[in-house]
Protein backbone atom coordinates (compact mmCIF):
# COMPACT_ATOMS: atom_id res chain seq x y z
CA UNK A 1 0.00 0.00 0.00
CA UNK A 2 1.65 3.17 -0.89
CA UNK A 3 3.34 5.39 1.72
CA UNK A 4 0.04 7.59 2.72
CA UNK A 5 -1.58 8.37 6.21
CA UNK A 6 -1.94 5.40 8.75
CA UNK A 7 -5.19 3.43 8.01
CA UNK A 8 -7.74 4.58 10.57
CA UNK A 9 -10.58 2.66 9.09
CA UNK A 10 -11.81 -0.23 6.68
CA UNK A 11 -14.52 -0.70 4.33
CA UNK A 12 -14.92 -4.59 3.27
CA UNK A 13 -17.40 -6.09 0.85
CA UNK A 14 -18.78 -9.41 2.59
CA UNK A 15 -19.92 -11.94 -0.81
CA UNK A 16 -16.40 -13.00 -2.71
CA UNK A 17 -14.29 -11.43 0.01
CA UNK A 18 -15.73 -13.37 3.29
CA UNK A 19 -18.14 -15.68 1.99
CA UNK A 20 -18.89 -17.04 -1.59
CA UNK A 21 -22.99 -17.62 -0.76
CA UNK A 22 -22.75 -19.49 3.05
CA UNK A 23 -19.49 -20.69 3.01
CA UNK A 24 -16.84 -18.63 5.03
CA UNK A 25 -13.51 -17.54 3.03
CA UNK A 26 -10.06 -19.02 4.67
CA UNK A 27 -8.89 -15.71 6.56
CA UNK A 28 -12.02 -14.07 7.05
CA UNK A 29 -12.57 -15.29 10.60
CA UNK A 30 -9.08 -13.69 11.28
CA UNK A 31 -8.96 -10.17 9.95
CA UNK A 32 -12.79 -9.53 11.40
CA UNK A 33 -10.16 -10.51 14.39
CA UNK A 34 -7.23 -8.17 13.39
CA UNK A 35 -9.78 -5.11 12.61
CA UNK A 36 -11.69 -5.86 16.67
CA UNK A 37 -8.15 -6.19 18.00
CA UNK A 38 -6.39 -3.41 16.67
CA UNK A 39 -9.21 -1.28 17.86
CA UNK A 40 -9.64 0.09 14.01
CA UNK A 41 -13.37 1.45 12.88
CA UNK A 42 -14.89 -0.81 9.93
CA UNK A 43 -18.10 -2.07 8.53
CA UNK A 44 -19.08 -4.77 6.15
CA UNK A 45 -20.50 -3.14 2.87
CA UNK A 46 -22.72 -5.24 1.00
CA UNK A 47 -24.70 -4.93 -1.99
CA UNK A 48 -26.52 -8.06 -0.70
CA UNK A 49 -30.11 -7.14 0.05
CA UNK A 50 -31.51 -10.51 0.72
CA UNK A 51 -30.95 -10.30 4.79
CA UNK A 52 -31.29 -8.51 7.43
CA UNK A 53 -28.25 -7.24 9.35
CA UNK A 54 -29.36 -9.49 12.64
CA UNK A 55 -29.76 -12.42 10.18
CA UNK A 56 -26.25 -11.45 8.11
CA UNK A 57 -25.04 -11.60 11.64
CA UNK A 58 -26.17 -15.28 12.42
CA UNK A 59 -25.46 -16.70 9.16
CA UNK A 60 -21.39 -14.67 9.31
CA UNK A 61 -21.05 -16.09 12.38
CA UNK A 62 -21.89 -19.93 11.36
CA UNK A 63 -18.65 -19.64 9.29
CA UNK A 64 -17.08 -18.25 12.38
CA UNK A 65 -17.08 -15.14 11.42
CA UNK A 66 -18.08 -12.40 13.98
CA UNK A 67 -19.27 -9.07 12.65
CA UNK A 68 -21.27 -7.15 15.16
CA UNK A 69 -24.94 -6.52 13.68
CA UNK A 70 -23.78 -2.05 13.70
CA UNK A 71 -21.06 -3.10 11.49
CA UNK A 72 -23.00 -4.24 9.20
CA UNK A 73 -24.11 -1.82 6.27
CA UNK A 74 -26.71 -3.44 3.17
CA UNK A 75 -27.64 -1.82 0.06
CA UNK A 76 -31.31 -2.62 1.12
CA UNK A 77 -30.79 -0.44 4.20
CA UNK A 78 -29.21 2.13 1.81
CA UNK A 79 -32.46 2.26 -0.50
CA UNK A 80 -34.51 2.63 2.69
CA UNK A 81 -32.32 5.54 4.04
CA UNK A 82 -32.64 6.91 0.21
CA UNK A 83 -36.48 6.53 -0.19
CA UNK A 84 -37.17 7.84 3.54
CA UNK A 85 -35.23 11.01 2.68
CA UNK A 86 -36.60 10.96 -0.60
CA UNK A 87 -40.45 10.90 0.03
CA UNK A 88 -40.84 9.85 3.48
CA UNK A 89 -44.34 7.59 3.97
CA UNK A 90 -44.31 6.60 0.79
CA UNK A 91 -45.44 3.34 -0.84
CA UNK A 92 -43.57 0.44 -3.02
CA UNK A 93 -43.95 -2.67 -4.80
CA UNK A 94 -41.10 -4.89 -3.47
CA UNK A 95 -39.04 -7.74 -5.18
CA UNK A 96 -37.02 -9.04 -2.63
CA UNK A 97 -36.48 -10.86 0.63
CA UNK A 98 -36.75 -9.82 4.29
CA UNK A 99 -33.55 -7.53 4.05
CA UNK A 100 -35.50 -5.76 2.18
CA UNK A 101 -39.09 -5.16 3.08
CA UNK A 102 -38.16 -5.34 6.79
CA UNK A 103 -35.79 -1.98 6.10
CA UNK A 104 -38.79 -0.46 4.15
CA UNK A 105 -41.34 -1.50 6.93
CA UNK A 106 -38.54 0.53 9.56
CA UNK A 107 -38.65 3.49 7.62
CA UNK A 108 -42.47 4.00 7.50
CA UNK A 109 -43.10 2.36 3.95
CA UNK A 110 -46.19 0.50 2.78
CA UNK A 111 -45.47 -1.89 0.64
CA UNK A 112 -48.58 -2.65 -1.78
CA UNK A 113 -49.11 -3.21 -5.53
CA UNK A 114 -51.73 -0.91 -5.57
CA UNK A 115 -50.25 2.16 -7.59
CA UNK A 116 -47.40 2.51 -5.83
CA UNK A 117 -44.54 4.89 -5.92
CA UNK A 118 -41.84 3.06 -6.55
CA UNK A 119 -40.91 -0.12 -7.74
CA UNK A 120 -37.83 -1.55 -5.89
CA UNK A 121 -35.83 -4.45 -7.02
CA UNK A 122 -33.55 -6.28 -4.78
CA UNK A 123 -31.71 -9.40 -4.31
CA UNK A 124 -33.26 -13.16 -3.93
CA UNK A 125 -32.76 -16.76 -4.88
CA UNK A 126 -36.46 -16.70 -5.89
CA UNK A 127 -37.60 -14.48 -8.32
CA UNK A 128 -41.30 -15.29 -9.80
CA UNK A 129 -42.34 -14.14 -13.40
CA UNK A 130 -45.23 -13.30 -11.69
CA UNK A 131 -44.00 -10.75 -9.46
CA UNK A 132 -41.73 -9.54 -12.87
CA UNK A 133 -44.47 -8.92 -14.56
CA UNK A 134 -46.10 -7.38 -12.11
CA UNK A 135 -43.35 -4.48 -11.48
CA UNK A 136 -43.39 -3.98 -15.07
CA UNK A 137 -47.02 -3.21 -15.60
CA UNK A 138 -46.72 -0.89 -12.35
CA UNK A 139 -43.56 0.74 -14.54
CA UNK A 140 -45.58 1.17 -17.38
CA UNK A 141 -47.69 2.81 -15.55
CA UNK A 142 -45.90 5.55 -14.02
CA UNK A 143 -44.25 3.98 -11.06
CA UNK A 144 -40.50 5.18 -10.63
CA UNK A 145 -37.99 2.38 -10.74
CA UNK A 146 -35.44 1.71 -8.22
CA UNK A 147 -33.09 -1.68 -7.29
CA UNK A 148 -30.95 -2.17 -4.62
CA UNK A 149 -27.15 -3.09 -6.87
CA UNK A 150 -26.26 -3.58 -9.99
CA UNK A 151 -24.52 -6.81 -9.89
CA UNK A 152 -25.19 -8.98 -12.59
CA UNK A 153 -23.90 -11.99 -10.73
CA UNK A 154 -22.92 -12.87 -7.58
CA UNK A 155 -20.24 -15.31 -6.30
CA UNK A 156 -21.03 -19.06 -5.35
CA UNK A 157 -18.85 -22.39 -4.80
CA UNK A 158 -20.59 -23.57 -7.55
CA UNK A 159 -20.30 -20.91 -9.97
CA UNK A 160 -21.90 -17.12 -10.76
CA UNK A 161 -25.64 -16.85 -9.81
CA UNK A 162 -27.79 -14.45 -11.53
CA UNK A 163 -28.23 -11.21 -9.28
CA UNK A 164 -30.28 -7.97 -9.34
CA UNK A 165 -28.22 -6.04 -12.11
CA UNK A 166 -29.03 -9.17 -14.64
CA UNK A 167 -32.97 -9.06 -13.08
CA UNK A 168 -33.26 -5.08 -13.44
CA UNK A 169 -31.75 -5.55 -17.12
CA UNK A 170 -34.95 -7.66 -18.36
CA UNK A 171 -37.67 -5.57 -16.84
CA UNK A 172 -35.57 -2.41 -18.15
CA UNK A 173 -35.84 -4.15 -21.55
CA UNK A 174 -39.41 -5.15 -21.15
CA UNK A 175 -40.29 -1.50 -20.16
CA UNK A 176 -37.91 0.83 -21.87
CA UNK A 177 -37.17 2.10 -18.20
CA UNK A 178 -33.90 1.84 -16.79
CA UNK A 179 -33.63 1.46 -12.11
CA UNK A 180 -31.77 4.22 -10.39
CA UNK A 181 -29.36 2.09 -8.30
CA UNK A 182 -28.32 2.47 -4.89
CA UNK A 183 -25.84 0.38 -4.27
CA UNK A 184 -22.40 0.10 -4.84
CA UNK A 185 -21.00 2.48 -6.94
CA UNK A 186 -23.68 4.72 -6.06
CA UNK A 187 -21.79 7.20 -3.66
CA UNK A 188 -24.73 7.30 -1.66
CA UNK A 189 -23.46 3.65 -0.39
CA UNK A 190 -20.22 5.10 -0.07
CA UNK A 191 -21.04 7.85 1.22
CA UNK A 192 -23.38 7.04 3.89
CA UNK A 193 -21.08 4.07 5.30
CA UNK A 194 -17.80 6.65 5.97
CA UNK A 195 -20.78 8.41 8.11
CA UNK A 196 -22.16 5.86 10.00
CA UNK A 197 -18.47 5.10 11.29
CA UNK A 198 -17.36 8.57 11.24
CA UNK A 199 -14.54 7.79 8.73
CA UNK A 200 -12.72 9.98 6.55
CA UNK A 201 -11.93 8.89 2.83
CA UNK A 202 -7.81 9.38 3.26
CA UNK A 203 -7.34 7.25 6.03
CA UNK A 204 -9.68 4.20 4.66
CA UNK A 205 -9.46 1.52 2.85
CA UNK A 206 -12.57 -0.31 0.71
CA UNK A 207 -11.17 -4.35 -0.16
CA UNK A 208 -13.24 -5.49 -2.82
CA UNK A 209 -13.92 -8.40 -5.57
CA UNK A 210 -15.41 -6.64 -7.90
CA UNK A 211 -13.74 -3.75 -10.13
CA UNK A 212 -16.91 -2.31 -11.36
CA UNK A 213 -18.78 -1.77 -7.51
CA UNK A 214 -16.05 -2.32 -5.20
CA UNK A 215 -12.96 -0.93 -6.32
CA UNK A 216 -14.48 1.63 -8.58
CA UNK A 217 -16.31 2.96 -5.03
CA UNK A 218 -13.64 3.25 -3.34
CA UNK A 219 -11.38 5.11 -6.52
CA UNK A 220 -13.91 7.67 -6.77
CA UNK A 221 -14.50 8.33 -3.08
CA UNK A 222 -10.56 8.81 -2.27
CA UNK A 223 -10.04 5.58 -0.55
CA UNK A 224 -7.40 3.56 -1.03
CA UNK A 225 -8.85 -0.12 -2.24
CA UNK A 226 -7.80 -3.38 -2.09
CA UNK A 227 -8.95 -6.44 -5.06
CA UNK A 228 -9.08 -9.98 -4.07
CA UNK A 229 -9.22 -12.39 -6.45
CA UNK A 230 -11.45 -15.07 -4.29
CA UNK A 231 -14.30 -13.30 -5.85
CA UNK A 232 -16.10 -12.45 -9.41
CA UNK A 233 -12.59 -11.18 -10.74
CA UNK A 234 -9.55 -13.05 -12.51
CA UNK A 235 -6.46 -11.12 -11.95
CA UNK A 236 -6.50 -11.27 -15.97
CA UNK A 237 -9.76 -9.45 -16.32
CA UNK A 238 -8.06 -6.46 -14.34
CA UNK A 239 -5.97 -4.77 -17.06
CA UNK A 240 -9.54 -4.34 -19.14
CA UNK A 241 -10.22 -1.93 -16.78
CA UNK A 242 -9.32 1.83 -17.32
CA UNK A 243 -8.52 1.94 -13.53
CA UNK A 244 -6.75 -0.13 -10.90
CA UNK A 245 -6.76 -1.09 -7.19
CA UNK A 246 -3.76 0.22 -4.79
CA UNK A 247 -2.97 -3.40 -4.18
CA UNK A 248 -4.23 -6.66 -5.40
CA UNK A 249 -4.32 -9.89 -3.57
CA UNK A 250 -5.22 -13.64 -3.58
CA UNK A 251 -7.62 -13.21 -1.04
CA UNK A 252 -8.42 -11.57 2.46
CA UNK A 253 -5.94 -14.03 4.45
CA UNK A 254 -3.36 -11.82 2.69
CA UNK A 255 -5.16 -9.11 4.09
CA UNK A 256 -4.96 -9.70 7.74
CA UNK A 257 -0.85 -8.66 8.10
CA UNK A 258 -2.10 -5.38 6.76
CA UNK A 259 -4.33 -4.27 9.10
CA UNK A 260 -1.44 -4.13 11.58
CA UNK A 261 1.00 -2.61 8.97
CA UNK A 262 -1.18 -0.24 8.19
CA UNK A 263 -2.38 1.20 11.22
O1 LIG B 1 -24.97 -9.84 -3.40
C1 LIG B 1 -24.22 -9.49 -4.27
C2 LIG B 1 -24.53 -9.84 -5.68
O2 LIG B 1 -25.27 -11.03 -5.68
C3 LIG B 1 -22.98 -8.73 -4.00
O3 LIG B 1 -22.74 -8.67 -2.59
P1 LIG B 1 -21.37 -7.98 -2.12
O4 LIG B 1 -21.51 -6.48 -2.37
O5 LIG B 1 -21.26 -8.35 -0.66
O6 LIG B 1 -20.28 -8.60 -2.96
MG1 LIG C 1 -18.49 -8.96 -3.55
Amino acid sequence: MSEQKPVESWLTDMDGVLVREERAIPGAAEFITALQTSGRRFLVLTNNSIYTPRDLRARLLAGGIDVPELAIWTSAMATAQFLDDQRPGGTAYVIGEAGLTTALHEVGYVLTDRAPDYVVLGETRTYSFEAITKAIRLIADGARFLATNPDPTGPSTEGPLPATGSVAALITRATGVAPYFVGKPNPLMMRSALNRIEAHSETTVMIGDRMDTDIISGLEAGLRSVLVLSGSTGEHEVDRFPYRPTRIVESIADVVPLVTALS
